[in-house]
């Protein structure tokens, strides 16, 4: 499928995220991803001249087979790109030089209204005015204070009231203004277009690129200088360092982050030391997090005594957008193919008039490819929440845990309300008396975007409690916070709650240790499947006979202990979990 066929798919898609976890996650696509994202991105930036060009040249009236987004990707590349467009010959590119006069007369036309005289000069303007979010920058504590910064290196920066006046007006450069964000302390926002990654202080670690959502959950969770923490899923390190941060040298706080990953461990090392966190933050380089063991001997002092954790886990990323990155504009309707024109045209057939769409040029098997793609979407969706909820309720077993923020740069409710849902469903979260945090009852309540109440099954105080951040409008990129909170009133026997850390950990475990000798409840007496997306390798809750029992997944695989793979018989109990009663 030609780069400009699937150029044009993507963009005419509705696309709840960004463009780089669009193209990234497709694997039907055959273009390489660079040279798609690079196309789209551009067109979509120049899309309002484009269409001016493609309106006024009456190109769409002609050229019945182009669909509007492949019209705009071709004229991009005819118009704009050193070289033209990609290929050397067919019928696509002919389409677009059958009109090269015109649409180059067009062109010229259009950067004259806008006072542009070369093509160089509307490149210059587009670059500031296209940008879409600030830039962010997180005042580093630990090292300097806004002050200092307001009055030092920053001292000819204007302050201003919006994010928005950061923007370039159109025709215009960008000024030198400075934002200070109302909701997160110690964080400012520059123009887009301010390029800091190089300046001293960033450096130097007395400040952090850092986009605004992404300062939300260490906001919200909020420890107190003398609070034991868990950053579950530390790397890079940005809200670990945010959170030694709020901690601060004078508490006896302190922070323990975990890491699975080995090379990206090193980058957390690296950001703390930059941070001047070293003697706050405890990393757990290489350490599974749903491993860590609060009850293990020599973690008295340890994990047992935390009670702030923050879980920002690897999520689809679909929340993530650039600050040049557009979607596609509504147009005007395809203009009827003028009169004078038409002897020129092929002879078309009746009822030939229907727009031709990129769908419309994508062969069956493309066709298929995208729906096995779709498929595959739906399954990664699936197993990251099964993921997620797994790493919540472990955070909900720490023994003086009162309160954890959850966190994903996703758009989907799929990773972010459903997962809530899920785990206040989780036998940990009832026997311990975890919730929701209400909006009212902690220091983000003036933030308006809140959870979507029917993604929280009409439940409007979950809802309520969720904070969502939309990309661009809310200045950044898309993102979902969550504050769990319990008070220790109904904790259940610690020494219980740990049973089920242990029962549920060992992925490793032989099926006779996995079964614990409860074999005699059949299959036909399970009248309810509690949660079916919490089926991860260790299987199904289900209700029987009135008691909750733990399942093994028909068909599910894991590791065993002598290194080979057991396969799992479908639905057989594994352990009675308690009396079913919520
Ligand atoms: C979304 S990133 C975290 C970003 C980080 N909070 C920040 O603000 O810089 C998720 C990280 O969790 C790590 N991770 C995934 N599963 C983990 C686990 N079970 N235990 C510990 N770390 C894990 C990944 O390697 C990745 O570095």
């Amino acid at each position: 499928m030609s780069l400009y066929i699937e150029a044009s798919r993507i963009i005419s898609r509705p696309r709840y995220g960004g463009l780089r976890g669009a193209i990234y996650s497709d694997s039907s696509l055959k273009s390489r991803p660079e040279q798609l994202y690079a196309l789209i991105i551009e067109t979509l930036k120049y899309q309002e001249i484009l269409n001016e060009v493609i309106d006024r040249s009456g190109l769409l009236g002609v050229e019945r087979t182009l669909s509007h987004p492949l019209a705009l990707v071709l004229v991009h590349d005819f118009l704009l790109k050193k070289g033209g467009i990609a290929t050397s010959t067919g019928p696509l590119k002919e389409s677009i030089l059958r009109h090269k006069s015109r649409l180059s007369s067009e062109f010229t036309r259009a950067k004259i209204r806008r006072g542009y005289a070369t093509t160089a000069a509307l490149h210059a303007a587009t670059v500031t005015t296209s940008a879409r979010y600030p830039r962010w920058v997180r005042v580093n504590t630990l090292k300097t204070t806004v002050m200092d910064i307001l009055a030092g290196g920053f001292k000819d920066y204007t302050p201003v009231n919006e994010f928005q006046e950061l923007f370039a007006k159109a025709g215009e450069k960008e000024a030198m203004v400075v934002y200070i964000d109302p909701h997160i302390p110690n964080l400012l926002g520059f123009p887009p277009s301010t390029d800091l990654s190089a300046h001293p202080l960033v450096v130097s670690g007395a400040l952090f690129l850092q986009d605004k959502a992404s300062c939300f959950p260490a906001h919200i969770l909020s420890p107190p200088p003398d609070a034991f923490v868990v950053d579950g899923t530390a790397a890079p390190g940005n809200k670990t360092t945010h959170l030694a941060a709020i901690i601060g040298r004078g508490g006896s706080g302190k922070i323990f982050a975990f890491e699975k990953d080995l090379k990206r461990s090193k980058v957390l090392e690296t950001m703390v030391g930059k941070a001047g966190a070293d003697r706050i933050v405890e990393i757990r380089s290489g350490n599974d997090f749903l491993l860590a063991d609060p009850w293990k001997e020599g973690e008295k002092e340890g994990l047992e005594k935390v009670t702030h954790l923050l879980l920002d886990p690897s999520c689809s990323g679909s929340g993530i957008v650039e600050r040049h990155e557009y979607e596609l504009l509504p147009t005007t309707p395809r203009p009827a193919p003028p009169a004078s024109r038409t002897s020129k045209m092929k002879k078309r057939k009746r009822g030939d008039n229907a727009e031709v769409t990129p769908t419309n040029l994508v062969s069956k098997k493309e066709r298929e490819e995208i729906t096995k793609h779709n498929a595959l979407d739906e399954e990664r969706l699936l197993s990251l929440s099964t993921f997620q909820k797994k790493i919540i309720v472990h955070a909900m077993r720490f023994p003086s845990a009162r309160r954890i923020t959850y966190s994903t740069c996703s758009v989907h409710a799929a990773e972010n309300e459903h997962v809530v849902l899920s785990v206040l469903e989780s036998d940990v979260a009832v026997k311990r008396g975890w919730r929701v945090e209400k909006r009212d009852e902690n220091n983000f309540r003036s933030w308006e975007r809140r959870g979507l109440v029917e993604e929280c099954g009409g439940d409007e105080e979950v809802a309520q409690g969720c904070i969502r951040c939309n990309p661009w409008e809310d200045g950044g990129i898309g993102f979902f916070v969550v504050p769990f909170v319990r008070d220790g009133s109904i904790d259940e026997p610690l020494a219980e709650v740990r049973e089920e850390v242990n029962e549920n950990f060992p992925f490793s475990t032989t099926l006779e240790e996995e079964w614990g000798g409860i074999s005699d409840v059949g299959e036909d007496q399970a009248v309810k499947i509690i949660d079916p997306s919490e089926m991860g390798r260790e299987g199904q809750k289900k209700r029987i006979s009135g008691k909750v029992v733990q399942t093994i997944g028909g068909g599910a695989k894991s590791k065993n202990k002598s290194g080979g793979t057991t396969e799992y018989p479908k639905f057989r109990p594994r352990r009675l979990l308690g009396s079913g009663k919520k």
